[in-house]
């Protein structure tokens, strides 16, 4: 380190740490006001209150205040960091790195888009011979082999132009879709000339490798490959890039093969094997590096003498390239990614988010970090490889370390590598190690390091949530539980943290109920809420504002418009109902033995041009959305039905006063389902509601009617 300078600064963000503990305090004081009148008053009047529906509204409040509870801890000290990376050491003394990049599926992950990834990673703004980049591909498809050969033969223009000119957009598709710098550099403009001619016949030649070659069907049983595809193909040593290999690991359909994390440690043991790097960079196929300088930023931790003994990962915020103007489906995740994630960096460290973090190898074969062992002097360190590519034998031994049954007998995926218990591998994996006594940082540069690609429509959304809902309730329902595992060895709050994530599935309950008990009760005239002269009013309206004002300051705070905040706020409410309710009974379901664990990978292929279309214009696609979609559609047509008869009654019976809390709740199910009713009732274009949905949607409500106004 060049004079003992600081390579990084972390700082509590002010004055938000400060608001965000007055808005718990005055919240949870609400909160505790509304649950004592819910008791009280279900004492005193009992016998004109129905008891079902009070108990149950009175449950989902305590529920709801449960969680909202567990998600203060994720604003309870929101750190900011900054990085001095020219403070760090010469490039000849900074450790390796080897970077993982996943592929499983070349129909849904075009491998194009995979290839513009693995070509961003082997530019990255590193000492070439200090980066190692692997593509584990799941999919073990001849399309990708050939794709990534490919690659590897462009990326030899490629990088060493990025390199000469100081090319800021290292990811060619990216680069060639922007506008051309403009340059008086005559060669460097013959030299951008040439290279997107050549882009252009690579990306001809891997689509076209799709196109006339069935290996897009992917093969169930097959053995391991590996394929040192910089060995192959470099003719010109001059040319000084990053080495490539090739890795599908071995798989039978006799064998589990746990999906991502299975790839992962498959890809972590060859690795080991060739490069043996001491840190990782994990890559999902579709995040490509937006900012080269990441790996510089990342060391500026990791070579930090104070916090590396116990720093297991540095996490990049997942960022998207393709967010619609008003981030229709809240695919951003702007609030994750920006508040609460800074706001666990400031307790321990965020949660490991799967993609876009440099992770320090021996964290993850370790029992926890060692005391008084400084692992930027260790041999580990210094001496990484492993007499990298020299002998064929090595190569065989590393085809045996991605055989299927290589782990038999052993601990990996429980105690060592990426875990297998949850298929949210990397919130899992980033518990254990925070349990283990390893810490994490996050870092959020003004500049995305990574760029990727968010579903834009709205079944993959649901799909993909739905996934993240179930895994992260797994792990809550198991004996993992982030509440009650390792609670001595992991901090209160962050204890917390991790719960608020493990339980977000369960969000579905109180609003489901909430869409639909009060509703019921309305069409009966029977009040559940206090009447708007009562005092205790106040307190219900108030824990409604102060919530929903909580999120619209906190979007505002971070520059975004209120109509983003109102797509978010929306969004949410319909993932809660269909994604995290689906995730919640998948869980169940699991745990009954009824269902299988699986993770499809989510759909990166670019949707169909109308798709598209609507999309940019911000205009909901419910295409191919059916099953998903049933619990919002129900409710959207109880929420009509009880809000037009209800007002009807109220209006006649004079009990405005007392229907009032029930009428409103309808009214804002109905805003807030806003595109829900266009697309049953108004829409008519392809991206609309479908017909068996609306008749699936009727038939439920028959039911719920019945049963409800008995
Ligand atoms: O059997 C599998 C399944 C998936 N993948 C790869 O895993 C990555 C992530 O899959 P994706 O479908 O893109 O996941 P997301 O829906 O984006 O999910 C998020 O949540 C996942 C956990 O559920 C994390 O692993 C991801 O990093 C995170 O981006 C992709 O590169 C896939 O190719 C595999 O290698 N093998
Ligand atoms: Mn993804």
């Amino acid at each position: 380190m060049k004079n003992n300078l600081p390579l990084h600064h972390c700082q509590v963000q002010q004055p938000r740490t400060t608001i965000n503990r007055l808005h718990t305090l005055l919240h949870t004081t609400t909160l505790l006001s509304l649950l004592y009148y819910r008791a009280s008053s279900l004492y005193v009047s009992l016998p004109n209150t129905p008891v079902f529906p009070w108990i149950l509204v009175s449950a989902s409040e305590l529920l709801l205040s449960f969680l909202w509870t567990l998600g203060q801890a994720c604003r309870w000290r929101p750190v900011t960091r900054t990085v001095f990376p020219e403070r760090l050491p010469k490039d000849d003394q900074l450790p390796s790195i080897d970077v993982f990049i996943l592929t499983a599926d070349p129909k849904k992950e075009p491998p194009i888009g995979v290839m513009n990834t693995l070509i961003s990673a082997m530019s990255l703004d590193y000492p070439t011979e200090k980066l190692t980049v692997y593509l584990s591909d799941d999919g073990g498809t001849p399309v990708t082999l050939k794709a990534t050969r490919e690659a590897f033969k462009f990326a030899k223009s490629w990088v060493p132009f990025c390199k000469e000119y100081g090319i800021e957009t290292r990811c060619p598709d990216a680069y060639f879709s922007d506008e051309f710098v403009k340059n008086d550099d005559k060669e460097f403009t013959e030299k951008q000339q040439i290279l997107k001619l050549k882009y252009q016949e690579f990306k001809e030649r891997v689509e076209g490798a799709g196109e006339n070659d069935d290996g897009t069907c992917i093969p169930q049983n097959r053995p391991p490959y590996i394929e040192v595809i910089s060995d192959l193909t470099r003719e010109n040593e001059d040319v000084n890039i990053p080495d490539l290999v090739y890795v599908s690991r071995e798989k039978r359909l006799s064998h589990p093969h746990h999906f991502k994390a299975g790839a992962l440690n498959a890809i972590l043991r060859v690795s080991g094997a060739l490069s043996n790097a001491p840190f990782i960079l994990v890559l999902d196929c579709d995040m490509y590096c937006n900012d080269p300088s990441s790996a510089r930023q990342a060391m500026c931790f990791h070579l930090d003498p104070d916090i590396s003994p116990s720093l297991a990962f540095v996490q990049f915020p997942q960022t998207f390239h393709n967010v619609s103007k008003n981030d229709l489906y809240g695919g951003k995740l702007k609030i994750t990614f920006n508040l609460l994630w800074c706001g666990l960096d400031g307790l321990r460290g965020p949660i490991l988010s799967g993609t876009g973090f440099y992770l320090k190898r021996e964290a993850l074969f370790r029992s926890g970090p060692q005391e008084g062992v400084n692992f930027i002097q260790s041999k580990l360190y210094l001496d990484p490889t492993n007499g990298w590519l020299e002998s064929t034998a090595l190569l065989q031994d590393a085809l045996v370390l991605a055989s299927c049954t290589h782990e038999e007998n052993t601990q990996w995926g429980s105690k060592i590598g990426f875990m297998y218990h949850s298929v949210v591998e990397d919130y899992f994996t980033g518990f254990l190690l925070h349990c283990k006594g390893w810490k994490s940082v996050y870092h959020l540069p003004s500049k995305p390091a990574f760029l990727g690609n968010t579903p834009t429509n709205l079944n993959d959304n649901l799909f993909q949530g739905s996934r993240w809902s179930s895994g992260l309730f797994q792990v809550g329902l198991s004996k993992y539980c982030p509440l009650t595992y390792e609670i001595f060895k992991v901090p209160f709050l962050q204890s917390l943290g991790y719960g608020f994530l493990a339980f977000y599935a369960l969000y579905s309950l109180p609003l489901l109920c909430y869409g639909v008990i009060p509703q019921l009760y309305l069409l009966k005239g029977i009040p559940l809420f206090p009447k708007v002269s009562d005092p205790w009013f106040i307190l219900f309206s108030t824990a409604y504002l102060s919530a929903l004002c909580q999120r619209l300051i906190e979007m505002i705070s971070l520059g975004e418009s209120l109509r983003v905040w109102w797509n978010e706020e929306r969004m949410w409410m319909i993932k809660a109902i269909t994604c995290h309710f689906f995730g919640f009974m998948d869980v169940i379901l699991k745990s009954l033995g009824i269902r299988e664990i699986n993770f499809e990978p989510t759909n990166k292929a670019a949707d169909e041009e109308q798709v598209m279309k609507r999309y940019k214009m911000d205009k909901f696609d419910f295409h191919g959305a059916t099953v998903l979609l049933l619990p919002s559609t129900t409710i959207v047509l109880l929420n009509l039905v009880s809000f037009v008869l209800g007002l009807q009654r109220a209006i006649m019976k004079k009990s405005f006063d007392a229907m009032f809390g029930q009428l409103f709740l309808s009214f804002i199910v109905l805003v807030f389902s806003f595109p829900v009713i266009e697309g049953m009732v108004v829409r008519k274009d392809k991206g609309c509601i479908q017909g068996s949905v609306i008749l699936y949607s009727v038939a439920i409500l028959i039911v719920i009617l019945s049963f409800g106004t008995m």
